[in-house]
């Protein structure tokens, strides 16, 4: 059975003034462990089908199901990190990341040991007691995944969770989450505008295309530049490869609407 099936998903906003098709025809599959990123251009629709994935709400047409069940129905299996770490200021670290497993009615010794280990593991050491404006936007980022992973989530959702860090704090923290959820087998969808990101840290890309959303390519990162830096995963042919792409679709687009606007 595939553990992530995403079938025919169309979905549409209805407003008062109008109808707007955000994503259409979409379907992919994820195995257990792999990691997979939503790539392109703002507006393709990449957050909508995360959240659809994420069973925050349902499309209009298709199914989405983990491990062979609806997702609506298994949203506590299902972690996030996201571009801001909502972590609680007037709460500790420790109090924050064990609150998730405090709601869940799921703490207990172990899972706190579990939790305390997890920090030390992304290299951080007697935190426990600070509250989180004490710490460094990066420091706070991996606070949150702590935070997602003590809870032990099936699938993980990544919404541009470094783009409101500076440069080499963002490439330390890609290679630090992507080996940590290599490491515990986590399946993970990434959602980003950086085409270099998208290489450093997933096993298949899906390029998406606007108006509306739609899977416009589908890249296979190569196994061996998992053990490449930051620098080299940038440097790739790949990311000229899916650069250009981007380009030529954007330019087909312009001509579509410029064609359009001609009498
Ligand atoms: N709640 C909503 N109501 C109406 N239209 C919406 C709503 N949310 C998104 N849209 C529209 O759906 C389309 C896809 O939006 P979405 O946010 O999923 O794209 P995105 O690729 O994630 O964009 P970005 O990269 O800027 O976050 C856009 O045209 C957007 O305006």
């Amino acid at each position: 059975m595939t553990f992530l099936n995403v079938q025919d998903i169309h979905h549409t906003y209805f407003t008062k003034s109008n109808a707007v098709t955000a994503l259409s025809n979409i379907s992919l599959q994820v195995e257990e462990g792999e990691f997979i990123s939503f790539l392109g251009p703002s507006g393709c629709g990449k957050t909508t089908l995360l959240s659809i994935i994420a069973g925050l709400f349902q499309p209009t047409e298709g199914r989405v199901e983990l491990e062979g069940k609806q997702v609506a129905t298994l949203k506590s299996e299902i972690g996030y990190m996201l571009q801001q770490d909502y972590l609680f200021p007037w709460k500790t670290i420790e109090e924050n990341i064990l609150l998730g497993l405090k709601i869940n009615h799921h703490l207990d010794e172990e899972k706190k040991a579990y939790a305390k280990d997890l920090l030390l593991q992304m290299g951080l050491s007697d935190v426990e007691s600070l509250y989180p404006k004490q710490l460094s936007g990066g420091m706070r980022q991996r606070v949150a995944l702590v935070r997602t992973l003590a809870t032990e989530p099936k699938l993980l959702m990544l919404d541009e969770p470094f783009s409101a860090l500076d440069y080499q704090t963002k490439l330390h923290l890609e290679n630090l989450v992507s080996d940590t959820l290599k490491s515990f087998g986590k399946t993970a969808i990434l959602v980003t505008h950086d085409i270099g990101e998208a290489i450093a840290m997933s096993d298949r890309i899906y390029l998406f295309s606007p108006s509306p959303g739609k899977v416009h390519k589908v890249f296979e990162v190569p196994e061996e530049l998992r053990e490449c830096s930051p620098f080299d995963t940038r440097n790739h042919p790949l990311n000229a490869e899916i650069f250009q792409t981007i380009w030529k679709e954007m330019e087909s687009l312009g001509s579509q609407e410029s064609h359009k606007s001609t009498p």
